[in-house]
């Protein structure tokens, strides 16, 4: 069904800024895969959380939801009746097909696929907020406000799934952990070419926080508890509850 990634494989004469547009929705599952370590098993256990904190007549937000890997897994995962799922991103040629992808399959709860920025719409009656890998595109002076408008918008015990790729603060780790992300993409196929060219478009647009930065973002929007459940070299996810 997706195709393979080879977008970056032949020289590019002028690298613009990193955009996903067409060409990165068409084959955005074998690239998120081969690139993010973990990914699989974060969206499998982002159902596993849904289980959990789902709560009757609630939302679930899937923020920066690209074709809806998380909001699928979430849908799986609810028991709790009466709730609605509202997957948002501002990507059209992701939106699309997301909202194709969602329809291939059967399920209770309603799935509301929205176009738009995250940071122009309402939360309301959260248990559950999924940012997979979403807010590291966000303008690190904006973060915040994200947060606490999520946060206002989560019910007492609702949670906040947050993933991430991590900078950090130890020169000599952030180096091992970045290198073997590196290997991790060598290993996946990508070759130095793909791997550089993809970098120097994600320069300006992808700013990473260190966990520390995360947990302390967190702390000050309000969440009482907030850790990270998962880490695989630079990538990983905290979980945050109201
Ligand atoms: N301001 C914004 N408003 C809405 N969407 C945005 C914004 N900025 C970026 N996006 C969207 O956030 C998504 C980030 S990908 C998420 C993977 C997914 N969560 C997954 O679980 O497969 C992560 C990655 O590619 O590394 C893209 O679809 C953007 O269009
Ligand atoms: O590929 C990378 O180096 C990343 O940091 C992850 C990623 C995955 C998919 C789109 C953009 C960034």
């Amino acid at each position: 069904m997706s195709h393979r990634d080879s977008l970056f494989s032949a020289p590019i004469d002028k690298l613009g800024d990193w955009t996903f547009d067409e060409r990165v929705a068409e084959v955005f599952p074998d690239m998120i895969q081969r690139s993010v370590p973990g990914y699989s098993n974060i969206i499998s256990m982002i159902g596993m959380l849904a289980g959990r904190y789902v709560t009757e007549n609630s939302r679930v937000y899937d923020l920066g939801c690209s074709l809806g890997a998380a909001t699928l897994s979430v849908r799986r995962n609810i028991t709790a009746g009466g709730c609605e799922i509202l997957a948002v991103d501002n990507s059209p040629a992701m939106v699309e097909r997301c909202r194709r992808h969602i329809d291939a399959f059967r399920a209770q709860t309603p799935v509301q696929v929205i176009e738009a920025d995250i940071q122009n719409i309402e939360i309301t009656n959260a248990s559950l907020v999924v940012l997979n890998f979403t807010l590291q595109f966000i303008p690190p002076e904006d973060r915040e406000a994200l947060l606490a408008k999520i946060w206002q918008g989560l019910r007492p015990g609702g949670a906040l799934v947050l993933s991430e790729k991590f900078s950090f603060a130890d020169q000599a780790m952030g180096e091992l952990l970045f290198d073997m992300h590196l290997d991790f993409k060598r290993a996946n196929g990508y070759s130095e070419l793909e791997i550089s060219q993809k970098r120097s478009m994600l320069e300006n647009v992808m700013l990473t926080d260190s966990v520390s930065t995360h947990q302390q973002r967190l702390q000050a929007v309000g969440f009482k508890h907030a850790e990270l459940w998962f880490q695989c070299f630079n990538f990983g996810s905290l979980v945050a509850i109201k």
